[in-house]
Parts: structure tokens; sequence; C-alpha cells
């Protein structure tokens, strides 16, 4: 009998409960179908088109509200490269990995169809996943799977184990009522490092085959046979991202995240982490701005499921106890010496313990969507949702404020002046150094750091009162590493709609509750300014920080140009006088959505 498992976020061989499962189970099935489906909705198909007269018979993959591409150039290479990773993994296995085009109830169904599976197929699997699309999409898969075979296969939907904490260990409380505020969240698994259950440790040796015939892709669609040729047919179509005059890549920049996708590489990244020392001093680093290796980069494996949380935990317990990587039975062969790496068998360090304290942070976004579901899509966020729930732990004040507060005046984009204002903010010419970096960085990278996207969000939302849910579409587009309840989630955050209860206390100054204030933060977190000259491409004539010397200046102008005129209207500088009078041609300087009005400490 025949089994088909969709494979969604869950894209590894290792720690991954179906193939668990069939290890143990061997007999179970004489003929095992791993399929992935590239639905039409969510990543743009019409590269995959057979020839140019075709057509796509389905709407552009394109967000909500600001008709952005739900999938950008950057993820759906990486996307590309773990489906294709994990092909051979289980090529490797005596199997395959088929990929289809098309809406996932449909492609079933045309299998079921089949004349040689008819009577053959006893089940089809997929782990579980808690967004709501994907949540439709198993419903109706389960429709079709009922009304093709009279309930005579199993449609079974798997835990996907993609979480730190496994669902059994919420005992303490009903999972549907996981506390509103992190920290009382938090509390119940203190000390984490001990309620972390083990990953699967069984390797995954060989599969049964694919059913000896499988229906080849529905016309108008191919399916590439090469990765450079997948790559190409998902990433060409969505290479336009509509900022119209494309941004430039100044020479030097080098990306944070100049990784591969897929299981292989997922293994491969941690592994590096523990022998270069970085997950050790991670608590230090990880508000870092530059480089690979301030914070882990796990993000894009975390969130296509290459590699699992628990599966990150067991390697980081290995390294603290002084023993080797543990072999998951990946590609990733290679043993690294750890014997010379910083905090190898010391136990516990606060690298260590801060990475398990962010992976918290991740099992708790998605605990909140599975709690809110929709809402988190909606401008009022979990916020909205919490005014009706009278036992949501807020103060008395921000009770009444919820109950009483109908003035979310984020704007749409109706008016032009918003349209240009919130261009600008995309493409990274507000003339605030650290918002305009980071802006950059995401759009020619695909990456930028927790603390640039924090400051970014906040600006949107909270400086240029923009409706937030277009700042999270972008970065759904953008995002290698987009994962719908931890951008959504961090959105809604930083908005002051989601589980921040400091989230719209107003102080004295209207409703901004938790404010970042970009020029402060460039200033603690860049203070040479190096970060905002290196995506910047005008400020590429900058002198360098080495080059400035004490005198001082550049720095103010880089995080926030407009202080050019101010500061350097009077140089006698030749270099300096040039630049500046470049700076001043510029619109973003000369007109800057925000002046911010900030010295640091000890500064004039
Ligand atoms: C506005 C905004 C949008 C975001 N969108 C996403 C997103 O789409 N996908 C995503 O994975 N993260 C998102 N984050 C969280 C965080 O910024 C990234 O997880 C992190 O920057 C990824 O880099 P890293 O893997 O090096 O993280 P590290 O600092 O090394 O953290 C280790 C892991 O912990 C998890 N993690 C860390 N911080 C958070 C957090 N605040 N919330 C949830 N999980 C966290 C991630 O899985 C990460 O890989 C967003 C944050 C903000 C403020």
């Amino acid at each position: 009998m025949y089994l088909i498992y969709l494979l969604r976020r869950d894209l590894r061989i290792s720690d991954n409960p179906v193939f668990h499962h069939l290890q143990q189970q061997h007999s179970q099935f004489s003929h095992v179908l791993p399929l992935y489906i590239l639905s039409p909705s969510q990543i743009e198909v019409s590269g995959l088109l057979q020839d140019e007269d075709s057509h796509s018979p389905y709407p552009q993959a394109r967000s909500r509200l600001g008709k952005f591409w739900r999938c950008g150039p950057h993820r759906a290479k990486f996307l590309a490269e773990s489906i294709w990773d994990l092909k051979q993994s289980l090529k490797d296995r005596g199997s395959n990995l088929v990929i289809r085009v098309g809406k996932m109830d449909e492609v079933v169904g045309q299998i079921l169809k089949q004349k040689e599976f008819q009577g053959k197929v006893a089940a089809v699997w997929m782990t579980k996943d808690w967004a709501s699309e994907e949540i439709d999409e198993e419903h109706k898969i389960e429709r079709v799977v009922k009304e093709k075979c009279d309930g005579k296969i199993e449609c079974k939907v798997w835990d996907g184990e993609e979480m730190l904490l496994h669902d059994d260990d919420f005992a303490s409380f009903d999972r549907a009522q996981v506390p509103d505020v992190f920290t009382s969240f938090r509390k119940s698994f203190e000390p984490l490092r001990d309620n972390i259950r083990p990953p699967y440790n069984l390797t995954l040796s060989q599969l049964p085959p694919l059913p000896p015939y499988v229906l080849d892709q529905a016309v108008p669609f191919f399916i590439p046979t090469t990765l450079e040729q997948f790559i190409s047919a998902v990433q060409n179509p969505v290479l336009d991202c509509g900022l119209g005059q494309s941004i430039l890549h100044p020479q030097g920049a080098s990306t944070a995240h100049p990784f591969i996708g897929g299981e292989t590489r997922a293994h491969e990244r941690i592994r590096h982490l523990l022998v270069s020392g970085s997950i050790s001093t991670y608590k230090d680093t990880r508000n870092g701005l530059l480089g690979q290796d301030f914070s882990t980069k796990l993000s894009a494996y975390l969130a296509l499921g290459c590699i699992t949380a628990r599966q990150v935990n067991a390697y980081m317990l290995a390294f603290e106890d002084g023993k080797n990587c543990p072999d998951f039975g990946t590609r990733t062969n290679s043993q690294v010496d750890l014997l010379k790496a910083e905090g190898f068998g010391k136990g516990e360090n606060k690298g260590t313990s801060a990475v398990r304290f962010e992976l918290l942070w991740r099992d708790y976004m998605r605990l909140c969507m599975r709690k809110y579901g929709n809402s988190l899509f909606s401008i009022e966020g979990f916020r909205g949702a919490q005014r009706s729930d009278s036992d949501a732990p807020f103060t008395k004040h921000q009770k009444n404020k919820l109950g009483s507060d109908s003035s979310y005046h984020w704007s749409d984009l109706s008016s032009p002046d918003t349209r240009t204002r919130f261009t600008r903010f995309l493409r990274g010419e507000t003339g605030t150094g650290l918002i305009d970096a980071s802006m950059r960085e995401l759009a020619l990278t695909g990456y930028t750091s927790n603390r640039t996207r924090q400051n970014c969000a906040s600006f949107l939302a909270k400086s240029l009162w923009i409706d937030w849910r277009l700042g999270a579409e972008w970065y759904e587009c953008m995002l290698t590493d987009y994962d719908v309840a931890s951008n959504w989630g961090n959105w809604a955050y930083v908005a002051g709609v989601g589980n921040d209860p400091r989230g719209r206390e107003d102080g004295k100054s209207g409703s901004e509750g938790r404010k970042f204030n970009p020029v402060k933060q460039a200033w603690d977190y860049d203070f040479k300014g190096e970060y905002v000259k290196a995506w910047i491409v005008e400020f590429e004539d900058i002198p360098s920080s080495k080059e400035r010397g004490p005198k001082g200046g550049w720095v103010d102008v880089m995080f926030q140009a407009w202080q050019v005129h101010d500061i350097f209207n009077h140089t006698k500088d030749e270099r300096e006088r040039e630049v500046v009078s470049k700076l001043k041609r510029l619109e973003w300087v000369n007109n800057p959505l925000v002046k911010i009005r900030y010295q640091p400490k000890g500064r004039r």
C-alpha cells in the first residue's frame, strides 16, 4: 500500500516525526511518495510555465494590502535550495522528492484519481502548520481525500514537532490559554535547559521506493531538472519588487546572510557556531549589525524546518557537556574539533542560555498565533482580540485604554503623500541612517538584524504612522527567514498591538508606547557609523572611521543626513566639501521624513 507524504515546512529527514515513524515501521507501506507542492498563492509560479505562450491559471502571488510578492527573490532561492537538498537526501535513501505546482488539494486530488493509484493509497500524511492559510489547506486536503476515497484512506496531520518545547509540556496551562505576557510564559519552563525533550535520534537509512508510476506535472507547468533551473524559475518572476530604480549595492558591503538553504547546510551552520565559539559569545554579540557570526543566522533554516529547535538544543547540550556533535545522519558528515572551542565542556554559558531563550520566544510567537488565529493579521492585532477577553493580564489602565481606544490612526496607502513616504521607507531614503541602511540591506540581501528590524518596525508604525501590516507584508516578501508567526507577531508587538504589555502605554505623549529612537540606537550599536556607511552607497565617500580622526561630525551626518547643512556648512577641507556638495543634492538629505533631536551623553 502507498503513503503520500506532503512536505511543507518540514524540509528535513532528521528529527522528522513522519520519517522517524517510517523508519520504525518498515513494512507498513510498500511505496512512499514524498511530495512538495509549490502553492501558487504563496509563491509566484509563472516562471514554471512550459513556454512563453502558456498562461498561468492562477493570479499572481501577491500580498493583500501592498501587493508585494508573497515570496521575494531571496527566500525563493533559499527555498529552492532547501527543496533540492532534501531531494538529494531522499535519493540517497532509495526515494526522491516529487515536486508539483498547483493548489495542494487539487494536486492531491489528481494523484488520487490516477488509475495506477486507485485502491492502493492507504494514507495521506502531512505535519501540522498553525498559520491560517495552511490550516485551510489541511481542511481542503482532508475533504478531497474523503470525497475521492469514501473514507478508506487515512488523512493524518502529524504534530510537526518544530518547537523547542513539546505540546505535552504545556501541562501547566491550557494551550489555548498561553499567557499574554512572555515573562509569565517563560517562568513556567525554568530552568529551560532541563525542560527540553531530546530530538528523535533514529537516523533514516532507507525509505520504501516511490510508487512505480507518478503522474507528470499537469500543463501548463514544468518541473525543472536541475537546481540552477529551479532557482531561476522561482526567482526570475519576482526579481522586480516594485521599488522602481534599483537600489545600488555599495562596493565592499557583504551580506550577513550568505547561506545556502537545506538541511545539510543547517547542520554545517550550527557546527560552525560551536567550533568558532560564536555560540558562547552570542549573548554579547547578538545586537551586532555587521558580519555573519554576531548571531546564529539559523532563522531561515528553522523557518523552513531544515533543522529543529530541539536539534539546535541537542548540539548545545553535547557541546556544554564536552561531547562530540550529535550525528543526525544528515549529509553533513564532517566531525568538527571542538576541543579548543570557547566554552566547550563547561556547561551552560551565557551564550547557549541566550540562544535557548530566543528559541523560546520563537515558540511563544507560535503559541500566540494558535491562540489568536487570524487576528494576527488585523490592524488591531492580538489587542483587538484581547479587548473582549477579560482575563488578559494587562493593567487596569491598559484595559481601560484598550476598551476605549478606537483611534488606531495608521494611514493606508490611499493618499499619494503616504505612498511616497512609504516608498521612501522601503527604498531606504528616509534620511534616518539606521533605518535606511537596514531597509537597503534587507532589499539587497534578504536579511537584517533583529536590532534593526525592531527599529524599522517602530519607525514605520510609530513615527510615520503608516499601517504596520504593510511593513509586515514587505518583510514577508523580502526576508529569507520569513516565518508567519515570528514576523507578524513581532510586527504587532512593536506596533503596540501584540503581546507587549508596554506596547501602547502612552506615558505623556499619546499612544506611542515603547518606541525606538533610531538615532540613539545608532549611537548605541553603531557608534562609528560603520554599519550605516556600509549599506548607504551615497555615504561611500565619507572618510572611514580610521581616516576621520577625532573631529566628529560625519557620524552625526550618517545617522541624520540633514545635519550636513549644520555641521559642514563652512568646511575648508577640499575632500569634505566635495562629499558635502554631493549629499546636498539629495532629496532625502534635504527633506528627511523625520528629524530627531538627539545627542549622545557627554556631547554637546
Ligand atoms: C519586525 C520583526 C520581524 C521579524 N520577522 C521574523 C521572521 O519573519 N522570521 C524569524 O525567524 N524571525 C523574525 N524576527 C525575529 C528576529 O529578528 C529573527 O529571528 C532574527 O533576527 C534572525 O536572526 P538569527 O537567526 O541570527 O537570530 P538569533 O539572534 O541567533 O536567534 C536565534 C533564533 O531564535 C529565534 N528568535 C530570535 N529572536 C526572535 C524573536 N524576536 N521572535 C521569534 N523568534 C526569535 C529565531 O528562530 C532565531 O534564529 C522578526 C523580528 C522583528 C522585530
